[in-house]
């Protein structure tokens, strides 16, 4: 009933968006609680794994037309009963065999107990490398073969792509089409794609459409006035999505957490000219300002300050100025987010250049966000700084954020290899219960001991020494850095040491997928930044697991220790052997501004003791520290976000609009 109903509502999406009161919250977790521990016990997981494989049994050996009749009844059952567990084992069944057929992948135990939790509406954590992809499936092609409109949504274009295109098969034998969409499709190809009844796309792409939809929506938020316009035709040509039915996200810490703290926002252009020469003039004027005389910052580096002196000076400098430049308050405001724009954002690591533009560089995903611009004129300022053209300020016609969005699916669920520190932020925000399913073999990984030095010098040196042993070896490696300045710096390096390499980041993109498929071969080296993080699987070449299969070496670590653990799970996948180990050095990112005494201390002692493992194990400590509190600011963050949402929506919903 519920597939159908589905099918005949318009536009199916929940449509409380707003925050229900404890009561309700309470309940709706006492309830997935419930589920978690009754439903989805261990026993029962098992349980549902041996009537697959007894589904599967009386399947085996039968005819194709017997299999496409089998397959017919299981639609026609899902459809009129829903995600009953009695079809469920037989769909299953059906879609394991169809993979084996298809790709020559049969569905591991454990990732049957993995899509059985999907399609219950969980979220379960598998190890990187166990076959999220495959087993995604499980439950992609089970709620659609039930009638739901399935979005898998992942969290970079190459990866929907590569989904898509490499499940495809296993979807056409089942009578399912897929679709994958880009963030640079044009609209009716979009609209198309999103007809399909498995689509692969991005957190991004897909919000970005829902906001478009309800710009073109309007105000029609009620069913009923949605029902009666529906005879007009008037909406159902401009929408693109068919509705929020059902969602599979992969990589949930990344989608809904770490990218839960910027809203999406779609804006129309709408500044002025004098605007324009505004943001010039205060990049000029910053240019004039020098630290420590005229700005500061504060101790953790985050906030710029003026001086009275660097007030002084401003007020000389703007004294034939007109406009916004006679303000005080305005004027130093606009001084200070260009000393930011200056001074903290920086070029090849924040943003890079490319066809006259500014184009930011997602530090979580080493990928450029061509859709993205800063807000409050930092986009501007950055331009001005850069000397491209500027973009014209913009107005905003719609915002959401993650947070807001997914909630409103009808169905959510989704997967992660490093998802368990966040499992109750997820579940208070998104309703969503985690499962963890164990590896289909142990693991193999083995961790080489850690190197942390005083100075970025000897890191480089260090760092130097581990990649030509890898290759003298034949052993293939991984070096992840933090930004593309720093892989190009070590790129020059490494070239200077006639070390044979290849390079993957954000202003090469056009080569990933070759990068990544040569990224396994016996001695090969290969310098990336995130963009080989999450998702990317390294295939090794015949012989190399015997070499000790693929090595991964950390030389920075990140605001979150999930990115680290990702790029960790890039090696010793499938049950197959590899190692990982982390070089570092106390004038990083992370810690060259965290609690400076103690990081003076460190070098100090680290200088006068290199080798001391008691100084090393405070200094990787105080490193786990300094990402416990950037995860807490971030957590902090998007909680605030949320409930200024919520807020939001409720003025909005006076006026019966809904963004
Ligand atoms: N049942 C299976 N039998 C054989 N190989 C499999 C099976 N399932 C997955 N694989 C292989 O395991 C590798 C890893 O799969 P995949 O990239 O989906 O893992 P993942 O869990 O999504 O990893 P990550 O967390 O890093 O994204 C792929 O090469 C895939 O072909």
């Amino acid at each position: 009933m519920y597939a159908l109903q589905t099918r005949t509502v318009q536009y199916p999406q929940r449509t409380d968006w707003h925050e229900d009161p404890w009561l309700v919250r309470l309940w709706d977790r006492g309830a997935t609680l419930f589920r978690r521990l009754i439903l989805m016990n261990e026993a029962r997981q098992k349980a549902f794994v041996q009537a697959v494989a007894s589904c599967e049994t009386h399947l085996q050996g039968a005819t194709l037309e017997a299999l496409q009749q089998a397959l017919c009844d299981v639609r026609l059952q899902l459809r009129r009963e829903g995600l009953q567990q009695s079809s469920l084992a037989q769909a299953f069944a059906l879609v394991r065999m169809a993979s084996q057929q298809t790709l020559g992948l049969r569905h591991h135990d454990v990732q049957i107990r993995g899509g059985h939790a999907l399609v219950q509406g969980f979220l379960i954590e598998m190890n990187t490398g166990e076959g999220k992809t495959l087993t995604a499936t499980l439950a992609a092609a089970v709620a659609a073969l039930s009638g739901r409109q399935v979005q898998v949504v992942t969290v970079n274009d190459y990866l929907a792509q590569r989904d898509a295109t490499e499940m495809q098969p296993l979807y056409e034998w089942l009578g399912l089409t897929t679709a994958w969409v880009l963030e640079d499709a044009g609209p009716a190809e979009r609209r198309q794609a999103y007809q399909a009844d498995i689509v692969y796309c991005t957190g991004k792409t897909l919000t970005f459409d829902y906001l478009k939809d309800r710009i073109a929506l309007d105000d029609r938020v009620s069913p009923l006035k949605m029902l009666l316009d529906a005879y007009t035709g008037h909406w159902q040509q401009q929408v693109l999505l068919p509705g929020l039915q059902f969602a599979i996200v992969d990589e949930v810490d990344s989608i809904l957490i770490d990218e839960a703290r910027t809203p999406l926002i779609i804006s129309s252009s709408g500044g002025s000219v004098e605007e324009e020469t505004f943001y010039v003039s205060a990049i000029e004027f910053a240019r004039q300002l020098q630290e420590a005389e005229h700005f500061q910052y504060s101790e953790n580096r985050q906030l710029i300050d003026l001086t009275l002196s660097g007030r002084q000076l401003l007020e000389q400098l703007t004294a034939d100025a007109e406009g916004l430049w006679c303000n005080r308050f305005r004027r130093e405001e606009a001084v200070l987010q260009a000393l930011s724009a200056l001074h903290r954002f920086q070029r090849d690591v924040h943003y890079i250049v490319r066809d006259d533009k500014v184009l930011i560089v997602d530090e979580h995903t080493g990928r450029i966000m061509p859709d993205r611009s800063w807000e409050k004129g930092m986009q501007q300022l950055i331009e001005a700084k850069e000397h491209v053209s500027l973009t014209p300020p913009r107005i905003t016609l719609a915002k959401i954020s993650f947070q807001l969005f997914f909630r409103r699916f009808l169905q959510l669920s989704g997967m992660s290899g490093t998802c368990r520190e966040i499992a109750g932020e997820i579940s208070r925000v998104y309703n969503l219960r985690m499962i963890r399913i164990p590896p289909h073999k142990p693991s193999q990984r083995v961790q080489v001991p850690s190197q942390i030095f005083a100075d970025a010098e000897q890191k480089w040196l260090a760092i130097e020494t581990c990649i030509i042993e890898c290759q003298l070896r034949g052993q293939p490696i991984l070096v992840g850095t933090r930004s593309i300045l720093a892989a190009d710096t070590l790129s020059a390096r490494l070239q200077y040491g006639g070390v044979e390499h290849q390079v993957l980041h954000a202003r090469q993109d056009e080569t990933e997928a070759e990068i990544i498929a040569e990224a396994g071969q016996r001695g090969r080296v290969t310098l990336a930044t995130n963009m080989a993080g999450r998702g990317t699987d390294i295939k090794l070449q015949a012989g190399v697991a015997a070499l000790g299969g693929l090595h991964v070496l950390i030389t920075e670590l990140h605001d979150n220790q999930r990115i680290d653990r990702q790029l960790i799970g890039r090696c010793a996948r499938q049950g197959e052997p590899g190692s990982w180990q982390e070089i570092l050095s106390l004038e990083d990112e992370l810690v060259s501004n965290w609690l400076p005494p103690l990081n003076r201390l460190l070098r100090l002692l680290l200088r006068s003791s290199p080798e001391n493992r008691l100084i090393g194990w405070v200094a990787r400590a105080y490193y786990r520290s300094a990402q416990w509190m950037l995860e807490r600011l971030h957590r902090r963050i998007r909680a605030k976000l949320l409930k200024a949402e919520f807020n939001l929506r409720r003025s909005l919903s006076f006026t019966g609009k809904m963004e």
